[in-house]
This record gives structure tokens, C-alpha cells and sequence, in this order.
């Protein structure tokens, strides 16, 4: 264990953004031979595609060899197998970068502090996890396309070029003052798409409200018709409205760069007779040209859809940044720590505003000592920072200042996923899992467990798994509470666990559960509201602003005078 408080509880420095590109290589890298196999394979069928016209053009102005036919099959061949390999490879490609994205994104949310994602709050997150990351799965299942495209659109330059030289000079100006008009346009059209981008996440908050707050929602129709009108319609029409104008754009130019391609095709045939060219080299010129008109195209409509993706991959690129720190301990060596006397927090200093506001809540403890074998309860008004408290104690939170010891000794940084293993706990705010990792005592514990907190009758528990969380709230949270248990952790934490109970849940927690817990060896620490029931513990911490403003142990309390030996179910 470390002797040094500030290596557990230095906030992590920011990491600078990424760059953008080097994001991008890193995401390629491991694939480079998928990449590789499907450029060069799109390559070679675009060249083949442009030999074959070569071949056409040929046939059209003189007779045609059976040799000609051949090579000219075999030339489709080559391209057509080029295509398919390259748009297979490319498709790959697409769906494991996607995988990757998405699995990146998860890792960094399952390793970031907790502090940092309660701030950036789950619209944020699902926005970029859903949305962003669609963005550019889009564009990977179309990469295929514009990369073959791409390669015909060049098969026919190098056909151009070997045709006439000054023609195709005169058609790569044309591909310039393109390129020029599509260039200009971009920065117009990704203001657009990157404004529609922002709202994005306001639109998810909406959604979130209209799912979570679907009661109170059919309850209050002003409210109602607000999230409707100014939430939803309002930020859809805008984001349409936002995006319809990039795209409006992005025509308009495609337009008048497909109309150069006529533009050149009829001063082609208009100067026919002036420009001393062969009959050969126009007609190949025309063919190659009316033929490239729909790769071109294709690759014109990618424009959008790289400026969205890239975007998407901004944003994706700036959340990862912001969770780059991370928790190394989280994927550090498996420490398993020992609980044997106490957990303590001392000169403890945390608050969440980062500016010393004097009404900014602060969480101040100069020394809190829990007893293993204990039942700790903390109490308080609310606000007063019970559950700030845990989530310290439980390694949940970096104080600003100060130290948590376990059995005397700071828990280290590196420590600190080993020290959480040794907690379990129903939060007031949880989330409750379907499937059960590990079933220590096996089905028929579990079982048990059912039929005393009265849910057998709602639902079963197979193959490591329970029927349904479609419960009641009260039910739930005692379902909840078998988790917490079967665990088998030392220390137990409740969060107002009780809260949600009848009368008779309520008093079967304070005063058979926890006194049958206490039995077992484990140490529980519990917030609660149920005054009538603070004698249920070894010691009461009341709590107030941030402070402890008491400590009440209770030195008669014995568990085995309200269990009897007969009733202990846990140990
Ligand atoms: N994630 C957070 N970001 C900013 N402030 C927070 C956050 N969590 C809690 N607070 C603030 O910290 C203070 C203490 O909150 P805490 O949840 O610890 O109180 P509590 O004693 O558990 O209250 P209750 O009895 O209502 O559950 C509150 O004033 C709250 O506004």
C-alpha cells in the first residue's frame, strides 16, 4: 500500500486534444492490409475498366479482332473481380473501424471517473454513441462505392491522358475549377451540418425527457406541448432546416459541376473540326466521359457525407480526448484487498464546483472511522452530503484534498479497483442487471432469497438469470438488494434502501436483515431517513452542510437480541 495521500487523490491533468489525423491513422493502422488489398484491387479494376473502353473505342471506329473480344472479356473480368474484391474489402473495412469506434468509445466511458461522466450526462454520451458513430458507419458502408468510383474516374484519366494529352489537360481544368467550386462550397455546408451537429444533443435531452418523463408528461399538458413545440418540433425543424440548406448547396454546386462535364462534351463536338484531333481520340473522349459522368457523381455525393463523418469523428475524437486520462488502476493487476479493522477518511476536502464559491456545497471531514462488523448508519437532511459521502468511501469520488485509509494504510491510485471489489451496494439512483456474474451457494440460495423478500411469486431465477426487472419500485429495489447480497462482499452499502418499502419490508430490513448481516462478519453502512429506526445500528453519523455534526454509537446494541440463532439466514 502507498504512504503518499497525494498519489491517490491528485485530480489528473487535462489531456490535450488529439489531432484529428492521428486519430484517424491510429483507427487505420491495424487494418493497413485490408486496406492495402482493397486499394489495389479497386486500382487495377478501375485501369481495367478503362483499357476495356479503350478497347470499345477501338471496335467502334475499325473492325474488331476475336483477340480484341477476348481481351476486352477479359479485361471485364478483371475489373468486375477488382470491383467485387475491393468493394468487400472496403465494406470490412467500414463495419471494423465502426466496431472498433463503438467499442473504443464504451472503453473509455467504462474506464473514466465517475465524477467525469455524471458531468458530461448521458445525452451528451448516447449522442455520440449512437449518432456520431452511425455517421460514420454510413459512410463506411458507402466507402466501397466511392473508392471504386474513384479508381474508374482515374482508369479514365490515364485513358484520357494516353488518348490526347492537351484534351486531357483541357478535362483536368475542368476537374480543377470543380474541385475549386466543391471547395468553396464545403466550409457553407459544414457550418451547416456542424450547427445541426450541436443541436443534436439538445435533441436528445428532449427524447430522454418525453421516455423518462412519459408520466409526468401525460399528467401536464402545458409541459406536454412545450417539449413538443419548443423542445422537439422546434429543434427538429431547426436541424432539418440546417441541414436541407447544407445539402441545397451541395446540389447546387454538384449541378453546375456535372454541367461543366456537358459544358466540355459540347465544345468537344462544337470544335471538332478546329482542334485537328482524330475521329478516334474524340469518340473515346466522349464515351470516357459520359461513361465517368456516374462514378464522378457518386464521388460528388461523398462530399456530404465525408463532411458529416468528419464531424462525427471530431466529435468522437473530442469525448475520447476529454476521457483519455482514464482509470489505469481499472485495468491494473487484481489486487485483492483484505477489510480486517477499519475504513477511515481523514482531512477530507471535496466539493464539485471548481471555483471556491462560499455557497458552493463542500464536503469537509477531518477524521470518520467505520468499524468493520458495524452497522454504520449516516444521516442528514438533504443535501447535507450523504451520498457524496459514500460514493468517497467507496472510491467512487477523488477528494479534492485528504485520504481514505483501509486498515490504517492510504489506498493507492493503483489500488483503488481493487479497494472498490470490496463493496457492494444498492445506490439510491441504481441500476439493476438481469443476469447474476457469480451465484455463490447456488440456485437454491438464490431462490431462498426470493421467497424471503416475497418475489417468487413475480418472478424466477434460471441459468443465471432472473425472469424480469419488470417490477414494482419496491420490488425492485429488493431484488436490488439480493444482488448486493449474493455478491458476498465484506461491506454493504444502502443508500435509503428502505425508502421504497411497505412497513413490513421496512422493518424486516432494520430489524432482521442488517442485524443478520452484522452476524455474518460484514460491515454495512447504510443512509437513512427512518429516525424510529436508528437504534438498528452500532453507530449513527448525522451529518449537516458538508459536515459531521455527530457520532452516536449505540455500545448495547446487540444483533442476536432481535435474531435468534434459528432466524440468521445470511451467514
Ligand atoms: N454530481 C454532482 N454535481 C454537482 N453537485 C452535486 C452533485 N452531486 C451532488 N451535488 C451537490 O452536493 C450536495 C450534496 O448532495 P448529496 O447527494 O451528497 O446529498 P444527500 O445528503 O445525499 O441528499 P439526499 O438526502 O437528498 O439524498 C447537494 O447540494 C448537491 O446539489
Amino acid at each position: 500500500m502507498s504512504a503518499h495521500c497525494d498519489q491517490i487523490h491528485q485530480p489528473s491533468a487535462a489531456s490535450s486534444t488529439p489531432r484529428l489525423l492521428g486519430e484517424v491513422i491510429r483507427l487505420l493502422r491495424p487494418f493497413w492490409r485490408t486496406i492495402f488489398l482493397a486499394t489495389a484491387a479497386g486500382g487495377l479494376g478501375g485501369l481495367a475498366m478503362a483499357w476495356a473502353l479503350s478497347i470499345i473505342n477501338g471496335a467502334l471506329v475499325s473492325a474488331t479482332s476475336a483477340g480484341a473480344l477476348v481481351g476486352l472479356a477479359g479485361l471485364c473480368a478483371l475489373s468486375l473481380g477488382g470491383q467485387l474484391i475491393a468493394g468487400i474489402g472496403n465494406s470490412l473495412l467500414g463495419q471494423r473501424i465502426v466496431a472498433r469506434l463503438r467499442q473504443d468509445v464504451s472503453a473509455r466511458i467504462l474506464r473514466a471517473p465517475l465524477s467525469q461522466i455524471e458531468q458530461m450526462k448521458s445525452p451528451r454520451l448516447l449522442a455520440v454513441l449512437n449518432g456520431d458513430v452511425e455517421k460514420i458507419a454510413e459512410l463506411g458502408n458507402h466507402f466501397a462505392g466511392y473508392t471504386t468510383a474513384l479508381a474508374i474516374v482515374l482508369g479514365c484519366l490515364v485513358y484520357l491522358f494516353l488518348l490526347s494529352v492537351p484534351m486531357v489537360c483541357f478535362a483536368l481544368l475542368l476537374v480543377l475549377v470543380g474541385g475549386a467550386l466543391n471547395n468553396a462550397a464545403m466550409s457553407h455546408w459544414l457550418a451547416r451540418f456542424d450547427k445541426a451537429r450541436d443541436l443534436e444533443d439538445q435533441l436528445q435531452k428532449q427524447y430522454r425527457a418525453i421516455i423518462e418523463g412519459a408520466k409526468e408528461l401525460r399528467l401536464n399538458r402545458a409541459r406536454r406541448l412545450n417539449v413538443e413545440k419548443n423542445g422537439i418540433c422546434d429543434l427538429t425543424n431547426r436541424i432539418a432546416a440546417l441541414n436541407g440548406r447544407a445539402f441545397a448547396i451541395f446540389w447546387a454546386v454538384d449541378t453546375i459541376s456535372i454541367a461543366l462535364i456537358f459544358v466540355f462534351v459540347g465544345a468537344v463536338l462544337a470544335l471538332r473540326p478546329y482542334l485537328g484531333i482524330e475521329n478516334e481520340a474524340i469518340t473515346g473522349f466522349i464515351i470516357v466521359m459520359l461513361f465517368a459522368k456516374g462514378p464522378i457523381e457518386e464521388l460528388a455525393s461523398a462530399l456530404p457525407v465525408f463532411s458529416q463523418a468528419q464531424i462525427a469523428f471530431r466529435r468522437i475524437s473530442a469525448l475520447t480526448a476529454t476521457l483519455a486520462e482514464g482509470e489505469a488502476h481499472v485495468d491494473g493487476p487484481r489486487a485483492s484487498l483484505r477489510f480486517r479493522h477499519a475504513l477511515a477518511l481523514a482531512g477530507l476536502r471535496h466539493g464539485f464546483s471548481d471555483t471556491e464559491q462560499e455557497d458552493a456545497f463542500s464536503l469537509d471531514i477531518a477524521h470518520l472511522e467505520i468499524r468493520r462488523g458495524e452497522v454504520t448508519f449516516i444521516v442528514g437532511g438533504n443535501g447535507s452530503g450523504k451520498t457524496t459521502l459514500i460514493k468517497i468511501l467507496l472510491g467512487l469520488y477523488q477528494p479534492r484534498s485528504g485520504a481514505v485509509l483501509l486498515d490504517g494504510q492510504l489506498v493507492s491510485r493503483a489500488e483503488l479497483d481493487g479497494y472498490r471489489q470490496l463493496f457492494s451496494g444498492v445506490f439510491a439512483d441504481y441500476h439493476l442487471f438481469e443476469d447474476l456474474l457469480a451465484c455463490p451457494g447456488g440456485e437454491a440460495r438464490v431462490n431462498a432469497w426470493l421467497q424471503r423478500l416475497d418475489l417468487a411469486k413475480v418472478l424466477d431465477f434460471q441459468q443465471g438469470r432472473f425472469s424480469t426487472t419488470d417490477l414494482s419500485t419496491g420490488q425492485r429495489k429488493r431484488l436490488a438488494f439480493i444482488h448486493a447480497v449474493l455478491e458476498d462482499r465484506p461491506i454493504l452499502m444502502f443508500d435509503e434502501w428502505a425508502a421504497d418499502q411497505d412497513p413490513d419490508f421496512r422493518k424486516l430490513f432494520y430489524r432482521q436483515l442488517l442485524p443478520e448481516l452484522r452476524n455474518a462478519g460484514k460491515t454495512v453502512i447504510a443512509v437513512s431517513h427512518d429516525d424510529r429506526y436508528f437504534d438498528a445500528a452500532d453507530c449513527v453519523i448525522h451529518m449537516s452542510r458538508g459536515c459531521i455534526v455527530g457520532i452516536e454509537r449505540h455500545p448495547g446494541y446487540s444483533a442476536g437480541a432481535t435474531v435468534s440463532a434459528g432466524e440468521q439466514h445470511i451467514a
